[in-house]
């Protein structure tokens, strides 16, 4: 049995507001239950869809806050998503965060999402965000790259157990996100836990409704739209134990599947 307490920080984000939204961060951790192992933060926290102060918030220290937040309450992060900088190009980056305060992953995201203007700011990652974090195959993706199931299986067939999401999903399509992200649990059997923004920004309101969802289907535990912590535990060998019932990864069919 393996098991993990995992805790998504469900939060509003100040538009463009670095510090702001640092102090709410912080102050979220103070409420964490004290058996928390993993904490998970939403996309572009340090500054939402303000991207055009992306040149201006890439220079502030957003991390180090976060690392300190690691080694003080003695929790692996999953630093949602901060915009980073390589070669003049800009990135939707996700950190990953241990205990100890080291930066031991990062995940460009994939696919931009036009509706929000991504393409014209940011550059497309091209990497798998498969790690290995306190023992457990994980795997992250940002918001719009769970649209997209021949990316999500790509991570999983390197014997993935746990799935997690950072988003900025807009309310208005609240039914895709729940639909989606059951529908990747199912037919990858695998834990997926799914942390979202709640308030607005300019142009959109967002949905809330982080949630962690067993390899099964079955939501464990859901957000309303309100600013929360959203704890669940999950034990990993309910994974393995799915996959012996029911084996999709021995009967899937790769010769057949024409992607290109
Ligand atoms: O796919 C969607 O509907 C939302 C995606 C999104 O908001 C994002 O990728 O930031």
């Amino acid at each position: 049995m393996i098991k993990r307490r995992i805790a998504c920080l469900q939060i509003d984000i100040q538009f463009g507001d670095v510090t702001a939204n640092l102090q709410e961060v912080a102050k979220q951790f103070n409420h964490l239950d004290a058996d928390v192992d993993t904490v998970v933060l939403p996309e572009f926290w340090p500054m939402g869809y303000s991207l055009d102060r992306l040149a201006e918030v890439v220079e502030y220290d957003m991390l180090t806050p976060i690392k300190t937040l690691a080694k003080q309450y003695n929790v692996d992060i999953i630093a949602g998503s901060v915009p980073t900088k390589r070669d003049g190009k800009f990135y939707n980056s996700l950190p990953v965060i241990t205990r100890e305060g080291e930066v031991v992953f990062w995940y460009d995201k994939v696919h931009l999402f036009r509706l929000m203007d991504e393409e014209n700011f940011l550059a497309e990652g091209k990497e798998c965000g498969v790690f290995t974090l306190s023992g457990v195959t994980s795997a992250a993706v940002i918001c719009y790259d769970i649209r997209f199931p021949e990316w999500i299986k790509t991570q999983m067939l390197e014997d993935v157990d746990l799935l997690y999401v950072v988003a900025e999903w807009p309310k208005q399509r609240l039914d895709h996100w729940r639909a989606l992200l059951i529908a990747r649990a199912i037919e990858n059997q695998v834990y997926v836990v799914a942390c979202n923004r709640v308030g607005s920004d300019p142009n959109n309101t967002f949905a809330g409704h982080s949630m962690v969802i067993d390899p099964w289907g079955q939501v464990i535990s859901e957000a309303d739209d309100q600013t929360g912590i959203l704890t669940a535990t999950i034990d990993l060998a309910e994974v393995k134990q799915i996959r012996r019932q029911i084996p999709v990864y021995e009967d899937r069919r790769p010769d057949l599947y024409r992607l290109k």
